[in-house]
């Protein structure tokens, strides 16, 4: 192609960049937007594309206050970062903050948005967390697979036995709790990539430049998964078409009975099936193993707090018998340990993103429908006028006064609230906290090789559930009678 050719694109190229920026700035000053880092879109959002982005909207909303506007590329972000805008948010306005924006993760590794997490709001939504209150997660569903729970905890607290004295990677022994590792391997991927912040989502337009490189990741771990997936249904129907009136026996059945039922307002089809399916295994997995992972480092850098768990879950529980799900409730400390890690380490610091879906105002300011909402936990997680010390690792906090977890109190909300809340809470909840108690009560936790509480590296990484940077490698020997670890 000739120089001159070259020369008449470039230029029509900035002229469309120009004007797309300015129409964008005057659109906006005539719009009354909460004060923050508005125009000049793609400058403001490289700034926040850095490796932990919680952190940087935390700062910038201690200097900005609890209502911000941000800018990634093409579209307007509002931020939250008070308890009272969580409440606006999450609560009072929940019903026009239901919506999520469409982003890559959604459309390339969750069957073009069919799951529950990343599915536009609308009637195969609604129907989805139907399904998940009546079928999958009710009380009576997930107390009927407490059997499976407490067999797959005690198959890891036998093998951690075998490997007692030398160092292991804890978070590989809390993932295997559901799964191989070859769809462990798969899982991280997926979680990292469905918590990136894609340039191409925020800047449509260079969307196809992949700049990254994460589309073609996404697509890559989705065909894996895919296969997994193919593969489990396959099984799971085979052993359904073998007995005449088969009674579904885990979540997998009674999806697929679900997509045989005629009476539902919308099909749900193989796809989504899968997609579900996915969902299920990524929220049950990822996020409890990495709550854990950082409970035990916190621990590990406060031995006084490690001996003040195990002394309550020997007085409770005593040295001869493990712990069970219904212990918990007589367990405050081991409970407010599991608070205390939700609040300095909460899974999707910024909520996963939602999407305003009609002109409204708030504190004020107006918030056009299509903008981008986030809700800052991590910033409410270390607000002065909650909480002292701020970065202090103190489960105490929690014996004073009663937080709930469950979306009513919103200094603590790691499972967020209102209608696009986590579905999967209580069951999250119960192995978070049976898994952590039974760590405790049943093994001595060292650091391997000399290394210090002061060495213990506690820096994160950011995305969907912000795992540690570098896992936790610990030593642990047993303290029961050996005779509880056998199988
Ligand atoms: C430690 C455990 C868990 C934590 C901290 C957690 C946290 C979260 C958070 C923060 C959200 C986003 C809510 C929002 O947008 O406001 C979410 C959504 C979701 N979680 Fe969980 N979760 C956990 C366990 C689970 C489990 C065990 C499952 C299923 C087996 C699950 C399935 C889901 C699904 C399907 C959604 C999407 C809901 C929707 O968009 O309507 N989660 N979770």
């Amino acid at each position: 192609m000739e120089a001159t050719s070259w020369t008449a694109y470039a230029a029509v190229f900035l002229a469309t960049l120009f004007l797309l920026l300015l129409s964008k700035y005057l659109l906006q000053r005539k719009l009354n937007l909460p004060p923050g880092p508005k125009p000049w879109p793609i400058i403001g959002n490289l700034n926040l594309i850095g490796s932990l982005p919680h952190r940087s909207i935390h700062d910038l909303s201690v200097k900005y206050g609890p209502i911000m506007q941000l800018q990634f590329g093409s579209f307007p972000v509002v931020v939250g970062s008070s308890v009272e805008m969580a409440k606006v948010f999450l609560k009072t306005m929940d019903i026009i903050f239901v919506g999520r924006p469409k982003t890559a993760a959604g459309k390339y590794t969750t069957y073009n948005y069919s799951d529950i997490t990343w599915s536009p709001y609308g009637s195969y939504w609604r129907q989805a967390r139907r399904m998940c209150l009546m079928e999958l997660f009710s009380a009576k569903r997930v107390d009927s697979y407490e059997y499976i729970r407490a067999e797959e905890l005690h198959s890891i607290l036998h093998n951690l036995t075998k490997i007692s004295g030398k160092p292991i990677l804890l978070k590989d022994y809390l993932t295997t709790l559901s799964l191989t590792v070859i769809s462990r391997m798969m899982l991280d991927e997926l979680f990292l990539l469905n918590g990136v912040l894609n340039i191409g989502d925020s800047i449509p337009w260079i969307d196809f430049m992949d700049l990254q490189g994460y589309v073609k990741r996404m697509k890559a771990v989705s065909k894996k998964f895919d296969k997994f997936l193919e593969h489990v249904l396959h099984e799971c129907n085979a052993k359904r078409n073998a007995v005449e009136n088969y009674v579904a026996k885990d979540m997998v059945d009674v999806l697929l009975q679900l997509a045989d039922d005629p009476t539902l307002e919308i099909k749900l089809e193989r796809h989504g099936v899968k997609a579900f399916t996915q969902d299920m295994l990524a929220g049950g997995t990822e996020s409890s193993a990495v709550t854990v992972e950082w409970a035990i480092s916190e621990l590990l850098k406060k031995p006084k707090i490690f001996k003040k768990a195990t002394e309550e879950l020997d007085r409770v529980i005593s040295q001869n018998r493990w712990v069970q799900e219904k212990d918990i409730p007589s367990l405050p400390y081991v409970e407010a340990i599991a608070k205390e890690t939700m609040r300095l380490h909460p899974v999707a610091p910024m909520l996963v993103p939602r999407l305003c879906l009609e002109d409204c105002k708030v504190a004020g300011y107006d918030i056009p429908k299509g903008t981008r909402v986030l809700v800052s936990v991590w910033t409410i997680g270390r607000d002065p006028t909650l909480w002292d010390e701020l970065e202090a690792f103190k489960p105490e906090r929690f014996l004073e006064k009663s937080i709930d977890v469950k979306g009513h109190d919103f200094e603590l909300w790691p499972f967020r609230a209102g209608r696009r809340m986590c579905p999967g809470y209580s069951l999250g909840l119960k192995v978070i906290q049976a898994s952590l108690a039974n760590l405790l009560h049943g093994f001595k936790w060292s650091l391997p090789d000399n290394m210090t509480p002061e060495e213990l590296n506690m820096e994160e990484i950011f995305g969907l559930s912000t795992p540690k940077k570098f896992p936790l490698s610990t030593v642990v020997e047993p303290r029961l009678p050996s005779k509880l670890y056998s199988v």
